[in-house]
């Protein structure tokens, strides 16, 4: 069964109506509208158990009479909930009629593969029961065999008639149990039978002494745990995902001493009678506008949901609108159903399902119309599974259309019929296939037989790349790649669909307007002679882009951004998934933004075109405003400026400005820098940045000797702060600005905000920030990064405080291994009249510096010296991209100029230790060694210099 390909239609509500609907949502069905309207008046009685709360329309009680019925749904969503009938149907004299029906012995099962007895008796009517690894075999479910049983589900049957969507099922299977006290159990478990109909509802029928059902979801935090106390008569109905979240039990209880009967209705797949034509008619509707069986449908809860088991809801007409329209009742329809209640508009509801349907299938007919397919061929299909990180695959046949039917800038498609081929046709029962089976297939692929009726045949779209297709192998790896995208967003998709169940449960603010979202699943399609494609479902409806790679957010919706900012975080800021477009929240064709050297597997090796790594984060974060969906994830917060803040809007910035900031990162050399005039700015009086904390340059005492740092400095935390960086760095180079209009002074760039993400990088220990920092802070010129930016002393009296701020950025910075950090800061100190500690502090870094250098001078040695012999001559540096860093990665802002190399590092720490420190332990012997060190090391360097 193609269980995966899901396409629906989906109608988007306006974003706005979301908060209600999500309201709504939490406490359906209660508050449902029909619901709410259809309301009758409170009944008498105890009232509604823990956890229960809704009752149920007054037509559903009308049918049973003057009893209560109680709805509690079992986790936030109402995916799963129950339904509780009090004295829905009473034993009477059954009872004890029923009760001498046990079998003679207690219930057999295996548990782990050991032989057990269960404590309790048992017996299934009308179908086998397969349960705990063992199959029950039934007695008939006849009014001869069982007529307590078939009482009972003539009673059932009254029930069904007033749902639509299960009148005509058959539950015609019944297992009942026979509880002799309260010794007698059941242990946890889910009804969750192979064969049973996908969320077809579980009626559970209680009668003798009192006992408690207990529902606990299987994973804790999946929804509630509910306790009920089931009477003689009571009713329990599950359904929706009740089976699939959670599972239930009759706890054993010392007090109980009384005899219980419980009778279990469930609707088995083999047993649902022929559809009538009418019903079958309907199906084809559904089908026809997604290429999804109704059963798939119930099987992801829509059936299921709420109390549309009950009513057709609007909602989930409103799913099968071909375009996305709002779709909402009209004023004359609310009105009608205030006063006329159920059925008219449970049939009005329907009609309009049907309506859309119809349309849907119209608007489909005609898109398949001129479909001239070519003969079927046989092809393999490969589907990429995330977890094992590897290809699954599949024969087929496929036919496709004669021409393409759209083409863009890179790629044409092509309308294709998929059949996946039924094994049971093709092979012999066993698995092995059957010799005329295979003569049928051979029949098959040469046209010489129609395509077999009971395949299933789906509707795609195959895409392969206009200019690449001819290039077999590299053609199906860029098919691949797609795949692969797609279906890792897939599996983001579930993750965050998964969060959002979870946070509006765990935080009870509902959904905050997050939807359920999901991406088309898609596979290489691939034809003998290497031909590829790469294939997904086809979806008609309005297609939307809501973000682009290029960081541009577009339109209002919160749900797409906050899958992008999800998935940054989720990855562990290894990936981030944009360029987010679809129908509905169904959606497609997305693209990673991945950092190489921390994905594995095959996402690693996928394409790199569309990846700008750290400038696409940044893009997006930038763009990015915060929502409520993103509160709702508690989402991390990214800091922007004040002026950000203040002055962008999403929608501020042109597509074309931000594509131009990502492409030009490869190609062209950056553009001139904005025009700044005549600019300047006080480092200490931008907004939102406070340094003031910095000025204590002693502070970087804390850190003594880099060469005390335990380990090698770690950047996987940076990437946060790579980001700020790389924002700072295109607002230097004019790529990115804030909305002029706004701002009332044209042309001018945004200065302020690029220091404060300077800062913001700073405060999380990126190097290249604390001394891009300490430069903007230093009463020296610098051209290459913000020359608008002064330091402290031209406007600022207190010079000595502007040079604190210098020493500490750059001793943070040394501190964290920037070699020319180390050996600017101790010129700085060298400078001045520096204490002893300080000269200790300097001469550490130093002798730092020049191991470092002095390592590197080697490491580069012994590198020519390799190639030299493998005589490599190509140049591999075909201006490559560093994806991992921002573009400012190891920039010294001028902190290279410090006039030291080596050797002259050694010899001035050697000074150092001959003078000022000599007080400093073995000072003279470590003076002695760093001059030999010194003139070792300078022999052979002046060497090679003559
Ligand atoms: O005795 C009960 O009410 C529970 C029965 C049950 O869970 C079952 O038959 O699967
Ligand atoms: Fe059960």
């Amino acid at each position: 069964m193609a269980k995966d390909q899901v396409v629906l239609e989906l109608s988007s509500e306006e974003e706005t109506s979301e908060p209600q609907r999500a309201k709504r949502r939490r406490v359906a069905p209660k508050d449902g509208p029909l619901a709410r309207a259809l309301r009758g008046a409170p009944l008498p009685g105890p009232g509604p158990p823990p956890g229960f709360s809704a009752e149920l329309p007054a037509k559903v009680k009308d049918v049973m009479g003057a009893n209560e019925a109680f709805c509690a749904s079992l986790d936030a969503s109402a995916d799963s909930w129950v339904l509780l009938l009090r004295k829905w149907l009473p034993s009477g004299e059954l009872f004890e009629r029923l009760w001498n029906r046990h079998p003679p012995d207690l219930g057999k099962g295996k548990l782990f593969g050991k032989e057990v007895t269960f404590h309790r008796y048992q017996q299934s009517f009308g179908a086998d029961y397969a349960f705990s690894g063992q199959t029950a075999h039934a007695h008939p479910l006849t009014r001869q065999d069982a007529p307590e049983v078939w009482h009972v589900l003539q009673q059932l049957q009254k029930l069904l008639a007033l749902a639509p969507p299960l009148k005509d099922r058959n539950y015609g299977a019944c297992l009942v149990n026979w509880y002799d006290g309260g010794k007698h159990s059941m242990g946890f478990h889910s009804d969750d039978e192979r064969g049973l109909v996908a969320a077809a509802p579980i009626f559970a029928i209680s009668w003798g002494c009192t006992r408690t059902f207990r529902l606990a979801p299987k994973k804790a935090g999946d929804g509630h745990k509910v306790d009920v106390e089931v009477h003689d008569g009571d009713l329990i109905v599950m359904g929706g995902a009740c089976q699939r979240s959670h599972k239930h039990a009759i706890p054993a209880s010392a007090k109980t001493h009384g005899r219980r009967i419980s009778l279990t209705f469930r609707c088995f797949q083999s047993q649902q009678p022929g559809e009538s034509k009418k019903q079958k008619h309907q199906r084809a509707l559904l089908q026809s506008c997604c290429p999804i069986s109704v059963d798939q449908l119930q099987a992801r809860g829509f059936f299921g949901r709420h109390d549309s088991t009950w009513l057709w809801r609007p909602a989930l007409a409103a799913m099968f609108l071909p375009a996305p329209r709002t779709f909402s009742l009209s004023e004359e329809t609310k009105a009608s159903i205030k006063a006329r209640g159920t059925s008219k508009v449970a049939s009005a509801a329907k009609e309009k399902l049907l309506r859309a349907a119809r349309k849907a299938r119209q608007q489909i007919q005609s898109q398949w119309r001129d479909f001239q397919p070519e003969d079927p061929k046989l092809a393999t299909t490969r589907r990429y599974d995330v977890e094992t990180d590897g290809w699954v695959e599949e024969q087929v046949m496929i036919q496709l259309d004669s021409k393409a039917f759209g083409k863009g800038a890179v790629r044409e498609c092509f309308r294709m019929k998929e059949v996946r081929l039924d094994t049971r046709l093709f092979s012999g029962e066993g698995g092995s296939p059957h010799p005329r089976a295979r003569l049928s297939f051979a029949a098959v692929a040469a046209g010489l037989m129609e395509l077999p009726r009971s395949s299933r045949r789906t509707l795609w779209v195959a895409k392969r790349s206009i200019e690449d297709h001819h290039r077999k192998i590299m053609h199906r790896r860029e098919c691949e790649t797609d795949v692969i995208h797609q279906t890792f967003a897939k599996h983001y998709a579930e993750l965050f669909n998964q969060e959002v169940h979870r946070q509006a449960l765990e935080t009870g603010l509902g959904r905050c307007g997050a939807h359920d979202i999901d991406f088309l699943l898609t596979h290489v399609v691939e034809l003998p002679e290497r031909v590829t494609f790469s294939a997904e479902a086809f979806v008609s409806g309005e297609y939307l882009k809501h973000n682009t790679n290029g960081g541009s957010i577009i339109g209002a919706r919160t749900t797409p951004q906050a899958f992008s900012y999800f998935t940054f975080v989720k990855s562990g800021r290894r990936l981030m998934i944009v360029d987010i477009q679809g129908v509905v929240d169904l959606y497609t064709d997305p693209v990673i933004h991945f950092l190489p050297s921390k994905v594995s597997g095959k996402l690693a090796g996928a394409d790199m075109e569309l990846n700008f790594g750290i400038r696409g984060f940044a893009l997006f974060l930038w763009s990015h405003r915060r929502n409520d969906v993103d509160q709702l994830l508690k989402l991390p917060v990214f800091s922007l400026s004040p002026h950000e803040e203040k002055y962008l809007e999403p929608t501020s910035r042109t597509v074309t400005q931000l594509i131009e900031a990502t492409k030009s990162r490869k190609s062209q050399p950056p553009p001139q820098q904005a025009e700044g005039g005549d600019l300047v700015l006080n480092l200490h009086e931008i907004p939102g940045v406070d340094l003031s904390d910095w000025c204590d340059w002693h502070g970087a005492f804390a850190h003594r000797s880099a060469r005390a740092r335990s380990g090698s400095f770690d950047r996987e935390d940076l990437v946060e702060a790579e980001c700020h960086m790389e924002i700072a760095a295109m607002y230097h180079e004019g790529r990115i600005t804030l909305r002029e209009e706004d701002r009332g002074e044209p042309r001018r760039p945004e200065v302020e905000s690029a220091v404060f993400h300077v800062v913001e990088a700073a405060r999380q220990d990126l190097p290249e920030a604390l001394m891009a920092l300490a430069r903007l802070a230093s009463q020296e010129e610098h051209p290459g990064f913000l020359p608008q930016v002064l330091g402290a002393s031209e406007t600022n009296a207190d010079d000595s405080k502007g040079r604190s701020l210098v020493l500490a950025l750059l001793g943070r910075a040394a501190t964290l291994g920037a070699k020319h950090a180390m050996a600017a800061l101790a010129a700085e100190v060298l400078r001045g009249d520096a204490s002893q500690d300080e000269l200790q502090l300097a001469a550490d870094h130093l002798e730092e510096f020049a191991m470092e250098t002095l390592e590197e001078l080697r490491a580069k040695e012994a590198k020519a010296a390799e190639q030299e012999e493998s005589e490599e001559e190509e140049e591999d540096d075909e201006e490559e991209v560093d994806q991992e860093h921002n573009s400012l990665h190891r920039r010294s802002f001028g902190w290279e100029v410090h006039g030291f190399d080596a050797w002259q590092a050694l010899r001035r720490v050697a000074e150092l230790y001959e003078g000022p420190l000599k007080e400093a332990p073995d000072a003279s012997k470590r003076a002695a060694e760093l001059r030999q060190l010194s003139q070792d090391g300078a022999k052979p360097a002046e060497e090679k210099r003559s």
